[in-house]
């Protein structure tokens, strides 16, 4: 069985990708998902949480607070290293429960953070989806309907593009190619 990890930065098109490769019947195991399933049912998790960013980090119907967590983390390094350490090493252990239960010969990981949260190790190929700068804050201040300075906020929070880029195996263009095409050649050569 072959792991891909599939990560870039914010708004290069991981989710669309990933939507792709679905339709190729890769198995994916979306690691942003599986953060939020966590760190909304698991109650160690949730108490671990609770501890760093206090109470008001879950709504009274028990969600996410989700514009309470994104001002204390992105403007806080400590509070975004403890939270990521929580987080992060808990979506890696059900990763790796997930993997056992997989039968396919090529199963995939999506995850904006793969380099940051050390999960690359668990990977046997890394696939870097790439789109210019301008184009991914344009595409995420549309769709999360947030301003400029709040996506780049998380992109400063965030490894910088060009190392990740040279720690991945493969590369997929998403701005001025057609993906389909791209993976098929990908899967065709692992
Ligand atoms: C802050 C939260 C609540 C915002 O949720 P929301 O649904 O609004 O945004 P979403 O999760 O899609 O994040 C948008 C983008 O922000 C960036 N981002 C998210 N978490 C982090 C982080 N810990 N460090 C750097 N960038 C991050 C990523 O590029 C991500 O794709 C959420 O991102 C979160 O809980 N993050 C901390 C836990 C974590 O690291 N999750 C990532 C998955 S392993
Ligand atoms: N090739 C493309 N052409 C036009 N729009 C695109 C393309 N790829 C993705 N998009 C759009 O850009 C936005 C960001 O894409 P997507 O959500 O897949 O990125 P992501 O890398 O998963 O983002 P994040 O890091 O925030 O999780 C989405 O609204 C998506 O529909």
């Amino acid at each position: 069985m072959i792991t891909l990890g599939i990560t870039g930065g914010i708004g290069c098109g991981k989710t669309t990708i990933c939507k792709a490769l679905r339709l190729l019947d890769i198995p994916i195991f979306i690691s942003d998902i599986e953060a939020k399933k966590l760190m909304t049912f698991d109650p160690i998790v949730k108490n671990k949480l609770t501890s760093i960013l206090g109470i008001e980090a879950y709504q009274e119907d028990g969600n996410l607070n989700k514009p309470y967590i994104s001002n204390k983390i992105f403007h806080n390094q400590e509070i975004l290293r403890k939270v990521n350490k929580v987080v992060h090493h808990a979506t890696k252990e059900s990763f790796k429960h997930w993997k056992q239960l997989q039968k396919n010969s090529i199963i995939a990981y999506e995850s904006a953070l793969l380099f940051e949260s050390g999960s690359d190790k668990l990977m046997d190929k890394v696939i870097f989806i790439q789109a210019p700068l301008k184009t991914r804050i344009e595409r995420v201040m549309k769709r999360d309907k947030i301003s400029k300075e709040q996506v780049q906020a998380r992109i400063n929070n965030q490894m910088d593009e060009k190392k990740k880029e040279k720690r991945a195996d493969y590369i997929i263009n998403n701005h001025n190619q057609l993906i389909i095409p791209q993976l098929l050649k990908l899967i065709d050569t692992i």
